[in-house]
């Protein structure tokens, strides 16, 4: 382990197309033939000039609003790095006996993604609601196994748009983690809402990063910093790909003001952000500085 912030790749997951989809949203793909997680781990390892320009590069090669993705979005162009993607994790529906019989005998227990996966990517992040029939799916899923939602927003946020107290709620990446507030047959002598939060001594330090981000993104249009409680995330969806290296010198200097936090990049086609939080560990609940 090493005393130094570092970029924390995202696992970006894309939708493998032989889902239907619940959403008008199409389903991700990468921008192009050239390997954006490659691209991504060479631009993670320090903080200098170079990285920003790495940086620049990643969050270029993954929006779609780049003439290359965009053209591949439009031809269906899926690289060599998704296809293997796509092999590795099929479509459960596709593989569905499979996960029956391998799941003989053995607990299950749901886990999903907020963003993207129950709601479609929108331009405002305070605008992706979830649909009543995505509810409806998730609260039958609910009934027949434990079911937690995980993401990188704050976990309020998230339940006020999912709105079933019957499921695990993690937000801020995990910092704040709170079991279900309704009993079910999943967790009868459990149902307080039992709730974890490793990081608590740091929320006024995100609470300084948050504001000092807003002040300073303020001069760049389409910039949107975003109070995740337990993180901070700086979302680039809107601004125009001239003013990313503005944007990524901007978050690189914050990261330098405050070097006991983490800094992810969300990735891949739908992903626009970076997020600043603490990586806690949850045995000690000391800050881990990796
Ligand atoms: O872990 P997740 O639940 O997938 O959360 C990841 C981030 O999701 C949100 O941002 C993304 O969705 C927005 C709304 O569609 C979109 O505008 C943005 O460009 C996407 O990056 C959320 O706002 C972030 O805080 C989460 O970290």
């Amino acid at each position: 382990m090493t005393k130094q912030s570092v970029v924390v790749p995202e696992v970006a997951v894309p939708m493998p197309h032989n889902t239907a989809p619940l959403f008008p949203y199409p389903p991700p793909r990468a921008a192009s033939g050239v390997s954006v997680r490659k691209k991504y781990l060479q631009a993670q390892l320090d903080l200098g000039a170079g990285r920003i320009n790495g940086w620049v590069e990643s969050m270029r090669a993954s929006s779609p609003t780049h003439a290359k993705a965009a053209a591949a979005l439009a031809a269906g162009a899926v690289d060599d790095e998704l296809a293997a993607w796509m092999v590795r994790h099929p479509s459960a529906l596709s593989k569905f006996e499979q996960i029956v019989a391998a799941s003989k005998g053995k607990k299950i227990v749901v886990f999903l993604d907020y963003d993207g996966t129950l709601s479609p990517i929108v331009d405002d992040p305070d605008a992706a609601f979830m649909s009543d029939t995505m509810r409806r799916a998730v609260r039958s899923v609910a009934k027949q196994f434990p079911t937690a939602i995980i993401s990188g927003r704050c976990r309020d946020k998230v339940f006020e748009f999912v709105k079933l107290a019957e499921l695990y709620y993690a937000g801020s990446h995990g910092m704040d983690i709170k079991g279900p507030a309704k009993a079910s047959r999943h967790n009868k002598a459990k149902a307080k809402g039992v709730l974890f939060q490793p990081a608590s001594e740091f929320l006024p330090m995100i609470e300084q990063v948050h504001d000092s981000l807003i002040e300073k993104t303020k001069c760049i249009p389409g910039a949107k910093v975003e109070n995740n409680k337990f993180c901070a995330s700086v979302h680039f969806r809107c601004v125009d790909e001239k003013s990313w290296s503005t944007l990524a010198d901007i978050v690189k200097g914050e990261l330098k003001e405050y070097p006991k936090l983490k800094l992810t990049q969300g990735r891949m086609v739908r992903q626009f952000y970076f997020s600043f939080f603490v990586v806690a560990d949850m045995c000690s609940h000391q800050t881990i500085l990796c």
